[in-house]
C-alpha cells in the first residue's frame, strides 16, 4: 500500500497525508480496583481523545454566535470515545466544501447546550449529529451532557433541520442505541429529519456504512438547501503543513499542554493523562500456552488519581518505532524536522489536528494510528497525486462509493486487515498501584504479522519505564452492602474486575465488618496453559472470601465446557442466590460469551424460578434497571 504513496507526491504533501491517513490518536482502557476504597473520588471528565488545549481556539464564543458570524448554517456535533465519529465530523465538514459552504463543528463537552435552543435563530438551520453508543447503550463521554440536556426536553428546535449518523457495533445488545434515541428524540423536539438515520455498524465494515450514509446524505441536503455543486473545491485540503522557526518549544508526546510530563498538575483525563511509571511486568501464561497475557502494574503514588474496583484506565501507546522508522525511510521524512498543521478553514475549531508543533517522529510516534486502516478519503487525496495509471485506478476504485469500491475496500483493506486497535484488558490492586492484565494480540495475515497496537506497547514496557494514563469511571461497582451476595461471571481477562472486587470484599472482612458470598464463573482454555492468577484465587478460598469458585476449561477435555455450562451445572445455587437478592456481574466478551450467559439465567428463572416466557424476561430486565445485573463486555 506505501507504494503507492510514494509514486507521485512531494514531501509536504506525503506528511499531510500519512499524518492524516493515521487518523485518531489510541488509546486503550482497562479496568482497576483500589485496596482502599476512596471516600472522596476524583471524577475525570473523558471526551473524544482527540487532545484539545493545544488545538481549540474559540472556546468563549457560543456556537451559535459562531455560525451568525461565519454565515455558517450547518452545526455538525459528535459523540466520540476513540476518535471514529469526531473524524467523521470533520469529513462531512469537508464534504460541504464541494457545495462552498463550512460546518461548525463542535466537541458537545465544549459548549453550553442549552445554545441549542437558539439554533433556530440560524436561517436554514442543518443539525447533524455523529454518535456512537457505548457500554450498555449508553452515550460517550463527551455526550453525556448533551444526551441529557435533549433528552430532558426542553428544547424547542422547531425550524431545524436534521439527520444522525450513530455509530455502534451489532454484537452489542442495544446496538446504535444512543444513535436511534437522538434521532427519535431531535424529532419530538421540533425538527425536521432530512435525511434517514445512518446505522454505522463497526462490528461489519464501519467505514463502508459511513461512505455509503454520507454520498447519499449530500446530494439530499444540497437538494433541500437548493445548493450547488462546485467541482473546483473538491480537492480542497483540511490542513496544510507549515514550517516551525528553531528554538521553538516542541511537543515531546504530550497531549495537553508543553511540558505537561514534566510539570505534571491534577486533575487528569483524557485531556491530560499522567505519566505513570511500570512497577511489574509479568507473564500470566505458562510456557504451555502458545499465547501471551501480560499482568502490568502501574504507580500512580502522589498523583493525587483516586480509582476503585470497575474502573477502567486508559493507557496511551506509542507506535512500533520499527514501524516509525521504516515510513520514514520510505517517505523520505527528515524525521526531526518540525512543523505544524494548521487547519484551512481559519475558523474551524480546531487549530491542529493533534498537538503541534512537534516533529515528523513525534507525530508518527505517539500522535497519529499509523495501524489504522487507511480511510477511503486518504486513498482518494492520494490518488490524485499518483503517476502510475494502474495505481491510480485501484485508489479510485477503493475510495468510490459504489459496488465494486466498496467491495474491493471491504476486501483489501478491512478483511486483511492492514491495521488493528486492539481492546481487551483488566483490573485490579494495591493502594497506589493500578494493575490491568492484558491478552498480547499478534497473528498473521499471509506473510504479515499483525501486532495489536497497545498490547505490542505493553509488552515492551520494562518496570520502571513510564506511560502516560488515566482513569475512567465505570458504572459498574459491587453493592453498597458488603453483606450482599455477589455472581461473578469472568471468564479470561473479562475476570480483571472480579479481582478487584474480591480485594475490595477482603479489605472490608480484614477491618472486621461482615462480608457476603461471592461466587466467581472463571474460564480459560486448560488449568495448565492459560489459568490466569491461580494461586490468588486459591488464598481468596482459604480466606473464606471467595465461596464458591466454578471453573470452565474449554480445552482440558473433548468436550467444550464454558462458564454458561457451570452456571447451569449450578443453577440451583444461582437461583437461590439471586432469588435472595445476589447481585450479578459479567466481564468479557460480547459476541457469544455474553448473549449464552443472559440466555442460560433466563432459563434459570424458567426452569428453576418457576417464571413464565415472559416472567423470566421481565425478571431479568427488572435486575438491569436495578443495576443487580450490570455487564461490561466488549467486543
Ligand atoms: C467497550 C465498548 C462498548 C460498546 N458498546 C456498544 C453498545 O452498547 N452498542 C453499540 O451499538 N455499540 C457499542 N460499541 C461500539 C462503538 O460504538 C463503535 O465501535 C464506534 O465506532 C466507536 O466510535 P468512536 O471511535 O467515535 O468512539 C462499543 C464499543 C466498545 C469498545
Amino acid at each position: 500500500m506505501l507504494s503507492w504513496i510514494v509514486s507521485g507526491l512531494d514531501t509536504s504533501d506525503l506528511v499531510v497525508l500519512t499524518l492524516l491517513a493515521g487518523g485518531a490518536i489510541i488509546f486503550l482502557i482497562m479496568k482497576v480496583l483500589n485496596q482502599q476504597p476512596s471516600s472522596s473520588r476524583y471524577s475525570p471528565t473523558v471526551a473524544s481523545i482527540t487532545p484539545s488545549s493545544a488545538v481549540t481556539s474559540k472556546s468563549n464564543q457560543s456556537f451559535i454566535d459562531r455560525m451568525k458570524n461565519e454565515n455558517r448554517q450547518v452545526l455538525i456535533m459528535y459523540g466520540s470515545q476513540t476518535g471514529t465519529a469526531e473524524e467523521m465530523s470533520g469529513r462531512l465538514a469537508k464534504d460541504l466544501t464541494r457545495y462552498s459552504k463550512k460546518a461548525v463543528v463542535v466537541d458537545p463537552e465544549d459548549i453550553e447546550c442549552e445554545d441549542l435552543n437558539r439554533l433556530n435563530e440560524i436561517e436554514d438551520a442543518l443539525l447533524v449529529l455523529c454518535i456512537a453508543t457505548y457500554g450498555e447503550g449508553d452515550p460517550t463521554d463527551n455526550a453525556v451532557t448533551l444526551v441529557e440536556y435533549l433528552n430532558a426536553g426542553d428544547c424547542d428546535l422547531s425550524g431545524v433541520r436534521f439527520a444522525v449518523f450513530g455509530l455502534g457495533n451489532k454484537t452489542y445488545e442495544h446496538f446504535n442505541e444512543i444513535g436511534k434515541q437522538m434521532d427519535q428524540q431531535l424529532e419530538k423536539l421540533g425538527a425536521k429529519r432530512i435525511f434517514q438515520m445512518g446505522l454505522g455498524d463497526d462490528d461489519a465494515n464501519l467505514e463502508e456504512d459511513f461512505m455509503i450514509w454520507r454520498e447519499a446524505f449530500l446530494p439530499k441536503v444540497a437538494e433541500e438547501f437548493g445548493w450547488e455543486l462546485n467541482t473546483e473545491a473538491e480537492t480542497m485540503r483540511q490542513y496544510q503543513m507549515e514550517p516551525v522557526e528553531e528554538g521553538k518549544a516542541l511537543f515531546k508526546g504530550e497531549f495537553g499542554r508543553l511540558g505537561a510530563y514534566e510539570r505534571p498538575r491534577p486533575p487528569f483525563d483524557v485531556k491530560n493523562p499522567y505519566l505513570a511509571t511500570v512497577a511489574i511486568n509479568d507473564e500470566l501464561h505458562t510456557e504451555h500456552s502458545d499465547r501471551s497475557c501480560r499482568h502490568i502494574e502501574f504507580s500512580v503514588e502522589g498523583s493525587r488519581i483516586r480509582y476503585e474496583a470497575g474502573d477502567h484506565l486508559a493507557v496511551f501507546p506509542t507506535n512500533d518505532p520499527a514501524l516509525v522508522d521504516r515510513l520514514i525511510e520510505m517517505l523520505k521524512f527528515e524525521p526531526d524536522r518540525a512543523f505544524r498543521l494548521v487547519n484551512v478553514d481559519e475558523d474551524a475549531s480546531k487549530r491542529h489536528p493533534f498537538p503541534c508543533p512537534t516533529t515528523f517522529r513525534t507525530a508518527l510516534s505517539h500522535y497519529v494510528d499509523i495501524c489504522a486502516p487507511v480511510k477511503s478519503h486518504v486513498l482518494k487525496a492520494i490518488s490524485e497525486y499518483c503517476t502510475d495509471e494502474t495505481e491510480k485506478e485501484f485508489l479510485n476504485k477503493l475510495s468510490t462509493a459504489n459496488e465494486e469500491g466498496l467491495k474491493e475496500y471491504a476486501r483489501y483493506i478491512v478483511k486483511e486487515r492492514r491495521s488493528i486497535v486492539d481492546y481487551r484488558f483488566v483490573t485490579q490492586t494495591e493502594r497506589g498501584k493500578i494493575a490491568i492484565c492484558a491478552v498480547v494480540t499478534k497473528y498473521t495475515i499471509g506473510d504479515r504479522l499483525i501486532n495489536g497496537v497497545c498490547t505490542r506497547y505493553l509488552t515492551k514496557k520494562e518496570a520502571g519505564s513510564k506511560s502516560p494514563v488515566f482513569v475512567r469511571k465505570s458504572t459498574m461497582r459491587l453493592p453498597h452492602r458488603t453483606t450482599t451476595e455477589v455472581i461473578m461471571i469472568g471468564p479470561g481477562t473479562g475476570f480483571a474486575p472480579f479481582r478487584g472486587f474480591l480485594q475490595d470484599r477482603q479489605f472490608h472482612k480484614n477491618a472486621g465488618k461482615e462480608v457476603g458470598a461471592m461466587h466467581l464463573y472463571y474460564g480459560c482454555r486448560h488449568p495448565d496453559h492459560d489459568y490466569i492468577y491461580k494461586e490468588e484465587l486459591a488464598q481468596f478460598q482459604e480466606d473464606g472470601i471467595l465461596t464458591h469458585l466454578n471453573c470452565a476449561f474449554s480445552r482440558a477435555q473433548e468436550k467444550k465446557v464454558y462458564v454458561q455450562d457451570r452456571l447451569w451445572e449450578t443453577r440451583d445455587r444461582i437461583w437461590t442466590a439471586i432469588n435472595a437478592g445476589a447481585h450479578v456481574y459479567i466481564c468479557g466478551d460480547a459476541r457469544n460469551m455474553a448473549r449464552d450467559v443472559q440466555s442460560t439465567l433466563q432459563k434459570i428463572f424458567r426452569e428453576i424460578g418457576g417464571k413464565s416466557e415472559t416472567e423470566a424476561v421481565s425478571f431479568f430486565k427488572e435486575m438491569e434497571k436495578t443495576k443487580r445485573y450490570q455487564a461490561d463486555v466488549w467486543s
